[in-house]
């Protein structure tokens, strides 16, 4: 998938192609989070084992949004695939802009799932695959690193919803501004729905963890990751969070034809 090419963005078959590298991303992420305990501190809003000057939120929050205004000046958030979690905080790039031609609708940067997904991670997510309860203060740093490179592995996962969206739209453009003008939500959910696809992305999750989530040479060692946490991971959160961006993208759709 080439960004500066549209046809390429919009091919189905190429965005589903990239959904499923995602997938191996993710699950190396979850696995080195895997190897620290919870750490709730670290999500703790002004938690008092960490003085951050002028800042009210958590360790995370502060993190996230200083490697946010550093990717920022590199270009990150240009990247039609990019979505920031503190976009009222991002600077402009010190490298040149890249003119993207733009494949989704002109409202597309409103549909920020960012605090929903950091919510979903930090109760969810974070207890499911931690090694176990309880803090490593040591590792706070360690561990507020990986779950930034989770969060941004995940939104980027998410949002691909809209890429999915702009492409389904565009090979139906009359049955969905049917049901976008009917606000049909439970039609669109309906249409953008192919559990054969989610069944096959099940399935393949399930070997996967049981190849990834186990050193290959002592079988009996500790399990990193679980064929069960990671299907519940993506069945109940990732899967049906990718839809919901989805049916917003397209419930505004015609915003854009008039
Ligand atoms: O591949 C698609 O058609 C998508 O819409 C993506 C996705 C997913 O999140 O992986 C979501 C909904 C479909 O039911 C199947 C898969």
């Amino acid at each position: 998938m080439n960004f500066l090419e549209p046809s390429t963005v919009l091919d189905l078959q190429n965005i589903r192609d990239e959904l499923v590298k995602m997938e191996d991303t993710i699950i190396f992420d979850f696995i080195e989070r895997s190897h620290f305990a919870r750490c709730s501190g670290v999500y703790q809003a002004n938690n008092a084992e960490v003085d951050i000057p002028n800042f009210d939120g958590s360790f995370l929050d502060w993190s996230l949004m200083q490697i946010e205004i550093v990717h920022s000046q590199l270009r990150r958030f240009e990247s039609p695939d990019q979505t920031p979690f503190f976009p009222n905080h991002i600077l402009k790039p010190i490298l040149p802009s890249i003119n993207y031609p733009k494949v989704l609708a002109s409202y597309d940067a409103e549909i920020n799932y960012n605090t929903k997904i950091k919510n979903l991670y930090i109760d969810h997510i974070v207890p499911m695959i931690a090694k176990r309860s309880g803090e490593q203060k040591e590792q706070m740093g360690s561990v507020t690193m990986i779950d930034i490179e989770t969060l941004q592995n995940l939104s980027r996962r998410i949002h691909f919803g809209k890429f999915v969206a702009e492409a389904k739209y565009q090979s139906n453009k009359e049955l969905y501004k049917k049901l976008i003008l009917e606000k049909d939500v439970n039609g669109i959910m309906e249409n953008i729905t192919n559990s054969q696809v989610e069944e096959k992305i099940l399935e393949r999750l399930r070997v996967k963890a049981q190849v990834y989530g186990v050193d290959p040479t002592n079988k009996e060692g500790e399990r990193k990751i679980t064929p069960e946490y990671l299907v519940r991971i993506y069945r109940d959160f990732v899967i049906p969070m990718t839809k919901e961006v989805e049916v917003e993208y397209l419930l505004r759709r015609l915003e854009d034809e008039k």
